[in-house]
């Protein structure tokens, strides 16, 4: 059952990808009009919402996360499909890829169409599950990936993240069994005999405080040696968590060759820095870890030509007890949903060196491509298309504090900080799951998902 598609919104004077005020109007799930000012039909009843004053509230297509740690089954203290998915619609998300590493983990049709199912009972956004790469994260036996595909669940994104696919042999024969159902692996590029240990950053702020470092070469070793794999088998390789320099250059390296291989960014690592560590508040400890302003620009740089495709959050939420004690033994992790347009704005767009249709393709079209829900998200903001649409108010200035956050958790990096921009309204299929700033509790199951078996 569904309760989209009842009631009609008008939205008024509002700029699509940012240009020119125009009225919208969503009806029946989808977007049935857009033009000037009094030209388009107004349905009777419709629920108006206006832009007020200023330059006007941007329109853009739902965002869609690649990567959402939403912790259930198994962690249900740190987060819940529930709280996870309502506070993705809170950051203007209509989609998220749940990941794998939950527990049980999520490497069978059974645990994936459980995820599935409660991200339908929810109703907040799309649950497209990430099937793990190998049987329980172990990365010794590949998981049931082809049964997971032809699941309820239309798994296509795959990852083992949290743990890299170490092993050659096993990453090459994941390569090649996506790609009879167009699946890619994700994956989470770390060396793990160059990180046993390790706590951040390898660098100058490592050595200063006395904490084990993570060296970028880790990452990039992996990296360097997945993109030669996937050329070999063909396949289509996806980089979870890009964050230096050097990661960025082979990537960009791999495109001019001609390998098919995307990358994300989350939004903490195109802003925050190792020296963020000097306190030793595990708030800031995360997995791979923050790096140095010149690996910031480098990712900026990536993000902005294209060579990354996309910004991903990596919400990884974590309860107080396995953040709030000392640095070595807390949990690798930050939470994302909620922040992720607006350091997209502040570090790209009021920096001028992105456009809102370029927040667009970076936050909805290319994730969509990539996890392959390209009927139902990162859809155009046309007439005809399903409404699946985030409302942002650019000009707004938001406090953040971790403890009034929609998700379960409170380990916000950006707790203290302000930050621009504030999602007004979210749409999933017309139906609003935020208004005025605010979720909207009350929803019901959601089936309509064109993606799922259940169409
Ligand atoms: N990013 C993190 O620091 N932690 C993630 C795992 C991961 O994304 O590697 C988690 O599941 O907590
Ligand atoms: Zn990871
Ligand atoms: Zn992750």
């Amino acid at each position: 059952m569904s309760t989209a598609s009842t009631t009609a919104y008008v939205l008024r004077g509002v700029r699509p990808y940012g240009t020119d005020p125009v009225d919208v109007v969503l009806a029946d799930g989808v977007i049935a009009a857009i033009g000037a000012a009094g030209t388009v039909d107004v349905p009777e009843g419709a629920t108006e919402l206006a832009a007020g004053d200023g330059p006007g509230l941007v329109l853009l297509p739902g965002l869609v996360d690649l990567h959402t740690h939403l912790r259930e089954p198994g962690r249900e203290d740190a987060e819940t499909v529930f709280s996870g998915t309502r506070a993705a619609a809170a950051g203007g998300f209509t989609a998220v890829h749940a990941m794998a590493n939950t527990t049980p983990t999520q490497d069978t049709a059974g645990v994936v169409e459980q995820v599935y199912r409660l991200g339908q009972e929810a109703g907040w956004v799309d649950v497209h599950p990430v099937g793990a790469v190998t049987v329980g994260l172990g990365g010794e036996k590949l998981a049931e990936l082809g049964a997971m595909a032809d699941s309820a669940a239309r798994v296509r994104v795959f990852s083992d993240d949290g743990k890299c696919v170490h092993d050659p042999v096993l990453m090459r024969r994941a390569l090649e069994y996506v790609k009879a159902f167009d699946g890619v692996v994700a994956q989470h590029a770390q060396e793990p005999r160059l990180t046993e240990g390790a706590q951040m950053n390898e660098g100058v702020v490592s050595a200063q405080i006395g904490l084990t470092g993570w060296p970028a070469v880790a990452e990039e070793s992996i990296i360097a040696r997945d993109v030669l794999l996937a050329e070999h088998v063909g396949s289509r390789l996806h980089v979870c968590h890009l964050s230096t320099a050097g990661s960025v250059e082979i990537i960009r390296w791999a495109k001019g060759r001609g390998i098919d291989v995307t990358a994300e960014v989350t939004p903490h690592h195109l802003v925050l820095t190792d020296d963020l560590a000097r306190d030793y508040d595990p708030v800031f400890k995360v997995n791979p870890p923050l790096r140095t302003a010149k690996d910031v620009e480098a990712v900026r740089e990536g993000l902005a030509d294209g060579t990354i495709d996309i910004v991903a959050t990596d919400h990884a939420p974590h309860p107080v007890e396995d953040k709030d004690c000392e640095w070595s033994s807390a949990a690798f992790g930050m939470t994302g949903l909620e922040t992720a347009l607006s350091v997209v704005q502040q570090t790209m767009v009021d920096t001028g060196r992105m456009t809102w249709a370029d927040v667009a393709r970076v936050l909805s079209e290319n994730p969509s491509r990539i996890g392959r829900i390209t009927q139902s998200q990162g859809r155009p903001v046309a007439v005809g298309e399903p409404a699946n649409l985030t409302l942002v108010d650019p000009d707004a200035i938001r406090a953040i504090d971790g403890r009034t956050q929609v998700t379960a958790s409170d380990n916000t990096p950006f707790a203290g900080m302000e930050l621009p921009g504030r999602v007004v309204a979210t749409f999933l299929r017309g139906r609003a799951t935020v208004l005025d700033g605010t979720v909207v509790d009350g929803t019901v199951i959601d089936d309509k998902n064109l993606e799922g078996a259940t169409r």
